[in-house]
Parts: structure tokens; sequence; C-alpha cells
């Protein structure tokens, strides 16, 4: 017996799915570790001038979240933040399932691959890695926040000449999210280049 016509699946389904899931809506189970390696395999297929890999993650899970817990509480209490608020910090490392600190080593002397090449190369690996754990099952969001920029947390990240993006929260989310923003309808996004003109018609 022939297997009933379906309609073919849409290849870019994931694509055009993913919304980014915040920390309240994300359990157990966080991607698993060959579950991260598919995720990172899809980051490093983003487009790339020169191949630099221009970023690098650092999976913080285990004991390692309470050290991390540490030090979003310590940076609170460091710039002048109330207990309540350095323990909803503190949360902030606790509470996702899983996160993935987000590193740039951006070569700022390359001969080829400008400064801003390489921030989108990143741009471009941090979208293929999030939309890689939707498309596994997973919900995740990119987070940063002043606390990137607190020294302690900084060096406990980076090395010399890098700098902390942020983290991305990864688990499995408890139901459907929407888009958060408005956004253009994909025809205002793609003009028509009309060839050289002055400036006020493009
Ligand atoms: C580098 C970077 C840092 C971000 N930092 C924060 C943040 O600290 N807090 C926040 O609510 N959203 C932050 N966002 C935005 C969210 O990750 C998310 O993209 C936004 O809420 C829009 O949701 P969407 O991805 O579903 O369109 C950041 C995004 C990027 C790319």
């Amino acid at each position: 017996m022939n297997a009933p016509d379906l309609p073919p699946a849409d290849p870019l389904a994931p694509l055009l799915s993913r919304v980014s899931v915040g920390t309240k809506y994300l359990r157990e189970p966080a991607p698993s570790p060959d579950d991260l390696l598919r995720m990172a395999t899809a980051a490093l297929r983003a487009p790339d001038h020169a191949g630099l890999v221009p970023y690098r993650f650092a999976v913080v899970r285990g004991a390692a979240k309470q050290r991390l817990a540490d030090l979003f509480e310590a940076a609170a209490r460091a710039h002048g933040k109330s207990a309540e608020q350095a323990l909803r910090d503190r949360e902030r490392a606790t509470a996702p399932p899983l996160l993935v600190a987000v590193i740039a080593r951006i070569d700022a002397g390359h001969p080829l691959a400008t400064v801003h090449e390489q921030w989108i190369a990143l741009g471009g690996a941090l979208a293929n890695f999030l939309t890689a754990a939707h498309a596994l099952g997973y919900g995740g969001k990119m987070l940063s926040g002043s606390k990137v920029r607190d020294h302690a947390v900084m060096s406990a990240f980076c090395r010399p000449g890098e700098t902390l993006v942020g983290w991305v929260v990864l688990g499995t989310p408890q139901g459907v999210g929407r888009p958060k923003f408005d956004k253009p309808t994909p025809d205002e996004l793609l003009g028509e280049w009309p060839g050289p003109a002055d400036t006020q018609d493009l």
C-alpha cells in the first residue's frame, strides 16, 4: 500500500518558526552534549570572511552554574544593587537548564576581514546556533546585560583581547513562543536597487 500523500514539509520551517525563549519558559532537559556539538557545527556554517571563526562558546553547566551565580551576585553588589536584586541576578545563572557563553575574538588588524565583518560572522554563528537548538526541539535566548562589562565576570571568561558578548540560555521550551517585535514585511525588507541614483531614491 502506498503511503498517503502528505504535503511536503517546508524546508525552511525551523528558520521561519524560531523565536527566543527566555529562562522563565525553559525546563529540563537541556541540549545533550551530542546536540550541543551539532549546534556548534551549525554555528561553524555561518558566513565567515577569511574563515577566522572570530568567536568561541563556553558551556556553563552543573557546578559551574553556581560559580557563575557567585560572580553575578558579586557584580550586582559591586554595582550598588540591592540584596534582592543581587539574588535575582544569581538566579540568572542558576535558573536556566544550561548556559553557553558567547565570546568574541575580533582581530582588529586583520588584512582581509574588517572588524564589522568579523562581528557579522559572530552574529551569523549565533543565529545558526539558536536555530539549530530550535530545530532539535530546544528553546533558547541570547542574554547580556551590564554584567558582561563587569571586570570580574569578563575576566572569568575572556582571554586577553577577547570580548564577552553574553550567554545563550537553553532548555526545553514550555509552550509555543510568539515573535516579540513587529518587523517589516519580507517585501519591505527586500528592496530593488535601481542603479546609480541620488541617495534619496535608495
Ligand atoms: C548580543 C545580544 C544580546 C542580547 N541581550 C539581551 C538581554 O540582555 N536581554 C534581553 O531581554 N534580550 C537580549 N537580546 C535580545 C533577545 O536575545 C532576543 O533576540 C529578542 O528578545 C527578540 O526575540 P526574537 O529572537 O524571538 O526575535 C540580545 C540579543 C543579542 C543578539
